[in-house]
């Protein structure tokens, strides 16, 4: 028996290859988005099979907001066909010689639920393809066909959206083009999306929930700002490591071209937010490297935010150098610092700190 809340999705598959074993016990949120984030090799890709019925698992259970489609104890196993889900690699795979809205098409009449015209004209409008309907494949760029392949993959109307590395294949200019859409999906659908990456970026602007695997196994699963900022986390390592706040938009300062959000752990001063009124909730990611310590309020500074804060862990991912696990007003960041600086300051855990943060490091 499965005590999955109804709107969830429970993935617990054990697969063995020669040299690899899948043990997952997942537990994920029915809507928004969840990274799957690991080395290469580490059953990302697997996972997604497993949970798509390409992959049959050893023993597995899937439960999709209340459908059980798999339970090798009851002998339920239900193919990928049957399947109400949505499934994006890496390339879009379209075919060449269909147009855009044939290609969405295709699959529509071929599906047990599909999209009618109405909803098909959301999609179509969320992903910003309307003026390429009538194109080929061969007339778009590779941003565009992965936008028609998203758009095709929905007009299936899943219950989950499975995304395998979609930005993978692009370079970064189109990256930045489809990232907007991709946010606006997130916003706009009440269907967990699975969306596995390599990077960092892409987890911190679109992920709710991160799921870590290492080696076939979930090392960590929990909301993003938690587990970005766990110091066991292999995201917590690297030069790359950053801390995600929700805020809200405080006031602007046009004049100094300012402007404040605010969270628990304090107000922020950032970069001018032109188009976001007062209220407007935003995401910050702000690398650990951008963030230094004091013991002191410093009196005169160049960097407008300094927030208390207590010290919750202390780490060491390379010889020289300290992650520091930070406490504002119950929201984690992480402070990426020079061993010598932690040793001269005498830092330990449960000790009240400043966090400086610079204010151009804040996107
Ligand atoms: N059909 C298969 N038969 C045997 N081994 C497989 C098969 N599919 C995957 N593997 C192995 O399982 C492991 C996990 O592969 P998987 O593609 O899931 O990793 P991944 O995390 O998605 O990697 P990447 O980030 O490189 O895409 C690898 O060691 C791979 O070689």
């Amino acid at each position: 028996m499965s005590n999955t809340p109804h709107d969830n999705l429970h993935a617990r598959f054990q697969l063995a290859f020669s040299g690899f074993q899948l043990e997952t016990d997942l537990q994920l949120p029915g809507s928004g988005v969840t990274a799957l984030f690991g080395h290469s090799g580490s059953g990302k890709t697997t996972l997604l099979r497993c949970i798509a019925g390409l992959q049959r698992p050893d023993s597995g259970f899937l439960q999709v907001r209340g459908q059980v489609w798999q339970d090798s104890a009851q002998g339920v196993f239900l193919p990928t066909h049957q399947r109400p889900l949505g499934y994006v690699f890496q390339e879009a795979s379209l075919f060449p010689h269909l147009s855009a809205r044939k290609n969405m098409d295709y699959g529509r009449k071929r599906a047990v639920q599909a999209a009618n015209d109405a909803e098909l004209a959301a999609i179509v409008d969320m992903l910003g393809i309307g003026h390429l309907l009538d194109k080929i494949p061969a007339q778009l760029s590779g941003g565009e066909r992965q936008r028609v392949g998203i758009a095709r993959a929905l007009a299936l109307k899943p219950q989950v959206l499975l995304m395998d590395e979609p930005l993978a294949a692009l370079d970064l200019k189109r990256k930045q083009e489809i990232l907007p859409f991709l946010e606006h999906l997130h916003r706009e659908l009440d269907i967990p999306i699975l969306y596995v990456t390599h990077s960092p970026q892409e987890v911190t602007q679109l992920a709710d929930h991160l799921v870590v695997l290492e080696a076939g196994r979930v090392v960590a699963s929990g909301a993003l700002a938690e587990v970005l900022t766990r110091l066991d986390s292999p995201m917590a390592q690297g030069k790359e490591a950053s801390s995600v706040l929700q805020v809200k938009v405080w006031d602007h300062e046009p004049e100094f071209h300012l402007s404040h959000v605010g969270f628990a752990g304090g107000v922020i001063s950032l970069p001018y937010q032109q188009a976001t009124a007062v209220g407007t909730p935003l995401r910050l990611r702000i690398d650990a490297r951008d963030v230094s310590l004091t013991l002191q309020q410093p009196a005169q500074t160049s960097i407008l935010n300094v927030l208390p804060a207590s010290i919750t862990g202390m780490a060491q991912p390379v010889a020289g150098q300290v992650m520091v696990r930070l406490n504002l007003g119950g929201v984690p960041l992480l402070a990426h610092i020079t061993q010598k600086s932690a040793s001269v300051m005498g830092l330990r855990v449960g000790m009240a700190v400043f966090a400086q943060i610079k204010a151009t490091a804040i996107v």
